[in-house]
């Protein structure tokens, strides 16, 4: 495994064309774009790395994957009166289908979905505490106490987030958010900017490969059929109007941030966590994607090989 991640390793560092970081978000625009890391998980914790694996990053969209979790914690198949699970075929900041749809967000991973998700786990709580409580989640699934939100990511996202705020007003003038707006995003905003590296990320959705439960402590986080589901959602709508293309290349479950970054799970084999800044034209990273199309021809770990 170490000698495949060092060759990706190799043929990566030869691109020219690396994409663009998302200078929607200044305090993105910031990150360096030669950068490139990659983490495999095996079940028996063993953890290959290449690359700047230490190199804490922005998780961005890849929260909504544990946020997404610990809502349906909370409310169970209810979630779905508040947020749909289709794709949306539209960009992740996209705000045509509420109109048509009374409001109703078409998945947990596009940014209305995130917010209305975040919105059903606030549960009359203030910011703080939802946040402590994700963070905890976080924190507890990577096995480190050390993950932390960066303070000036989440600025910076609040000083800009004119087109979250839009569909966050949207959604409520259906009566589709039930705390103050300005708290609903400002924990979306929080959440967004944890930062972790690729070796905490990978062992952070190592439950999503081994039914729910990571398989090196033995500690079921979730139900096999709730991982099932959210890996069925990762893999249809968590690469926005990209996701029919990730599955076309890649043939995993993957979640994938505008820091850069992409969790993708092989089930029964291994949770995978790689980065490189650079965004192709939907948002999703460009070397991050073609790493992991590799690693894959490399290993044969697409779902939808035998
Ligand atoms: N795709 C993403 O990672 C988007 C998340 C980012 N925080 C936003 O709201 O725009």
């Amino acid at each position: 495994m170490q000698d495949i991640l060092d060759e990706i390793s190799a043929e990566m560092r030869k691109r020219t064309d690396r994409g663009t970081v998302a200078n929607y978000i200044p305090q993105l625009a910031c990150v360096d774009p030669n950068q490139f890391a990659m983490s495999v998980v095996l079940p028996d914790g063993q953890t290959f790395s290449t690359g700047d694996a230490d190199t804490l990053f922005s998780i961005q969209s890849i929260s909504k994957v544990f946020t997404l979790t610990i809502a349906l914690g909370k409310l169970g198949d209810h979630l779905w009166s508040h947020v749909g699970r289709e794709p949306s075929g539209d960009p992740f900041n996209s705000i045509v289908q509420l109109e048509h749809e009374q409001g109703k967000p078409r998945n947990p991973f596009i940014n209305a979905g995130a917010i209305a998700v975040v919105d059903s786990i606030m549960s009359g709580h203030q910011p703080k505490e939802s946040l402590a409580e994700i963070l905890e989640f976080v924190r507890f699934l990577a096995n480190d106490k050390s993950i932390c939100i960066d303070e000036k990511v989440a600025r910076s996202e609040i000083e800009t987030g004119h087109r979250n705020a839009s569909l966050a007003h949207f959604m409520a003038s259906f009566d589709r958010i039930s705390h103050p707006v300005e708290h609903v995003l400002g924990t979306y905003f929080h959440h967004c900017s944890i930062s972790m590296n690729c070796k905490q990320l990978a062992h952070a959705g190592l439950f999503l490969a081994f039914d729910g439960t990571n398989p090196i402590y033995g500690t079921r986080v979730v139900s096999p059929e709730r991982s099932r589901r959210i890996s069925s959602l990762m893999l249809m709508c968590g690469h926005y109007d990209g996701s029919g293309e990730f599955a076309f290349r890649v043939g995993l479950p993957g979640k994938s941030g505008v820091g850069g970054g992409i969790l993708a799970v092989a089930p029964g084999e291994a949770s995978i966590a790689v980065w490189s800044p650079g965004l192709d034209k939907i948002g999703n990273s460009k070397l991050g994607t073609e790493a992991l199309e590799l690693l894959v021809k490399h290993t044969g770990w697409s779902i939808f090989a035998k």
